[in-house]
C-alpha cells in the first residue's frame, strides 16, 4: 500500500514538473506569450465559449504594440506560434515558404482515400498534386467553364425572385439560399452534375456535403490526436471522413468517368480535365505532361474542390449581399458599375466583362476583408527555422498561425476596421498597405488554388 502512494507521489510529481517545464518554453526563449493553465493552455472555452479568431485577435491587439514579431500560446501542452509581423508574415507564405509548406493536417491513403486530398496532402506529395491540378485552375479554363457557371446563375436568380415575392415581409435566409446556388456550382463545374438545390435543398448530394462539415467522423479529442500522432493513428485505422460519405462520393465519381468514357461525352469542367489527366497525363493540346491521376486522386481532389469551395464561396456572396443592404449607396455604385460594363458587352454578361467591374470587385474585396470565410490560416513548420531579429527558433513540426481576421482588423492598417468602406481598395490605398495585410485566399505557394 505504502509502496503504491510513493509511486504515486513520484508519478505525480513529476507530472507536474514536465508541465511546468512545459509551459515554460516561450518564458524560457524570450518570447511574449499569454499565460496557460493545465490542461488547455490557452483554449479553455474555446469553439464553446468563444471561437479561435476572438481569441486570436485579443492576443494580437493586446501584444501589437511589443516589438517581438511573434507571441507565444499554449494549445494544451504544444507550445504554438502566432506570427503578427508583417515582414514575417509575408515571409512565412512566400520567401521561406519551403520551411512551411504544410498545414499539418490528417490523412489517412490507405484505410481513407478521399482525406489525401490536395488541401491536406503534406510535401513531397502535395507538390505533385499541385503540379498536376495548377494547369485545370488557369484563367483560359476557368473562362472554358463561364457558361456552365451562368446556367446556374440564372437559374440563382429566376428563383431568388420568386423567393422574395412570396417571402413573409420580402426576408430571406440569404446563407441557406447562396448555399444552395454554389453547391449546384461546384456540382456541375467539379463533378459534371446537374445538382439543382435550388430547387431541392435535401438532394443526396448536398446533405453528404454538409454532413462532411457538420457530422466529422471523429472527436475533437481522436483528431487532436491523430494531427499529433500521425503515424500512430494510421496504424490505428483511423479515418478522417466517414466512410458513407467516401462511398457516395466514389460512387458518383466513378459513375460519371464511366458515363463520359462508355458514351463518348465531353464537358467544359474540372471532371473533363480530370479525365484527361487520368488518361494521359497532361491536358489535350497542351504540350506539359504533369503526370496521371488515379481514380482515387480524381474523387478525393472533386471531394475537397466541394467542401473548400461551397462553404467559402456562399458566405462570402451572403456577406457581400447583407453589406450592400446596410449601405444603399453602395450597392446603387456596384449597380451603376455593372451596368456600365455591361453596356459596353451588348447587355450581355461575359467572361471578360466581369473582369472590368472593378468597383465591384472592390466591394467583394471589402467583404473579403470584413469578414474572411476563413480566419485563420496555419502552417507547419517542416525544418527549422529561425525567425530574423529573435532568439527563437521555430522547430520543426511547431505550428504557425496567421491571424487573418485580426491582421484584417488591425486599426493601424485598416482604419475603422468595422465600417464597410469599398474604397480601401482602390489602387493607390492597397499600394499603401503591406503585401500580407489582405488574405482571404492565403498567399504563396499554398494559397487557395480556386482564387480565381
Ligand atoms: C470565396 C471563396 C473562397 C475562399 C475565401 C477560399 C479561401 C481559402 C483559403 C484561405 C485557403 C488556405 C490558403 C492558405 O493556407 O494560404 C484555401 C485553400 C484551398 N482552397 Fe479555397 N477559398 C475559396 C474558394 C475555393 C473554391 C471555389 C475552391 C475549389 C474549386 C477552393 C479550393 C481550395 C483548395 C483545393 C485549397 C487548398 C490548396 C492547397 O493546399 O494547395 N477554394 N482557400
Amino acid at each position: 500500500m505504502e509502496l503504491i502512494i510513493v509511486l504515486i507521489l513520484i508519478i505525480s510529481i513529476t507530472l507536474i514538473f514536465l508541465v511546468r517545464w512545459r509551459y515554460n518554453y516561450w518564458k524560457n526563449l524570450g518570447v511574449p506569450y499569454v499565460a496557460p493553465t493545465f490542461p488547455f493552455g490557452n483554449i479553455k472555452g474555446m469553439g464553446k465559449e468563444y471561437s479561435q479568431f476572438e481569441l486570436l485577435r485579443a492576443v494580437y491587439q493586446n501584444f501589437k504594440s511589443n516589438s517581438s514579431p511573434i507571441v507565444g500560446l499554449y494549445y494544451y501542452l504544444s507550445p504554438v506560434i502566432i506570427a503578427k509581423d508583417m515582414e514575417l508574415v509575408k515571409n512565412i507564405f512566400t520567401r521561406d515558404a519551403d520551411h512551411f509548406i504544410n498545414r499539418g493536417a490528417y490523412y489517412n491513403e490507405k484505410d481513407n482515400p478521399i482525406s489525401a486530398h490536395i488541401f491536406n496532402l503534406d510535401n513531397p506529395k502535395w507538390k505533385t498534386l499541385r503540379t498536376k491540378l495548377t494547369p485545370t485552375f488557369t484563367s483560359g479554363k476557368i473562362k472554358m467553364m463561364f457558361y456552365t457557371v451562368y446556367d446556374v446563375a440564372e437559374r440563382f436568380v429566376k428563383k431568388l425572385r420568386n423567393e422574395v415575392e412570396v417571402a413573409v415581409d420580402g426576408e430571406i435566409e440569404i446563407k441557406e439560399f447562396a448555399g444552395r446556388f454554389t453547391t449546384d456550382v461546384i456540382g456541375s463545374v467539379g463533378f459534371g452534375l446537374e445538382i439543382n438545390s435550388l430547387d431541392n435543398p435535401t438532394t443526396e448530394f448536398r446533405v453528404h456535403g454538409i454532413n462532411a462539415f457538420e457530422k466529422p467522423n471523429n472527436s475533437t479529442l481522436v483528431n487532436i490526436f491523430s494531427v499529433a500522432f500521425k503515424d500512430l493513428a494510421r496504424k490505428l485505422h483511423v479515418i478522417q471522413v466517414r466512410k458513407d460519405i467516401e462511398e457516395f462520393f466514389q460512387g458518383i465519381v466513378h459513375q460519371t468517368v464511366k458515363h463520359r468514357e462508355d458514351n463518348g461525352i465531353s464537358r467544359n469542367d474540372f471532371m473533363q480535365l480530370m479525365i484527361q489527366l487520368k488518361n494521359h497525363g497532361k491536358i489535350d493540346g497542351e504540350s506539359l505532361s504533369v503526370g496521371k491521376l488515379t481514380m482515387d486522386e480524381i474523387t478525393a481532389q472533386c471531394f475537397i474542390f466541394f467542401v473548400a469551395g461551397y462553404e467559402t464561396s456562399s458566405t462570402a456572396m451572403s456577406y457581400l449581399l447583407y453589406e450592400f443592404a446596410q449601405n444603399p449607396q453602395v450597392q446603387e455604385k456596384a449597380r451603376k458599375n455593372v451596368q456600365q460594363v455591361l453596356a459596353k458587352y451588348n447587355n450581355e454578361l461575359t467572361y471578360e466583362g466581369i473582369k472590368e467591374m472593378d468597383y465591384l470587385l472592390m466591394c467583394v474585396n471589402e467583404s473579403l476583408r470584413k469578414y474572411p470565410p476563413v480566419h485563420t490560416l496555419l502552417r507547419y513548420c517542416n525544418k527549422d527555422y529561425k525567425i530574423e531579429g529573435t532568439n527563437c527558433t521555430v522547430k520543426k513540426g511547431q505550428l504557425v498561425i496567421i491571424p487573418a481576421y485580426a491582421i484584417q482588423h488591425d486599426p493601424d492598417i485598416y482604419p475603422n476596421p468595422e465600417v464597410y468602406d469599398p474604397d480601401r481598395f482602390l489602387p493607390e490605398e492597397v499600394a499603401k498597405r503591406p503585401t500580407c495585410s489582405f488574405m482571404p485566399f492565403g498567399h504563396g505557394p499554398r494559397n487557395c488554388i480556386g482564387l480565381r
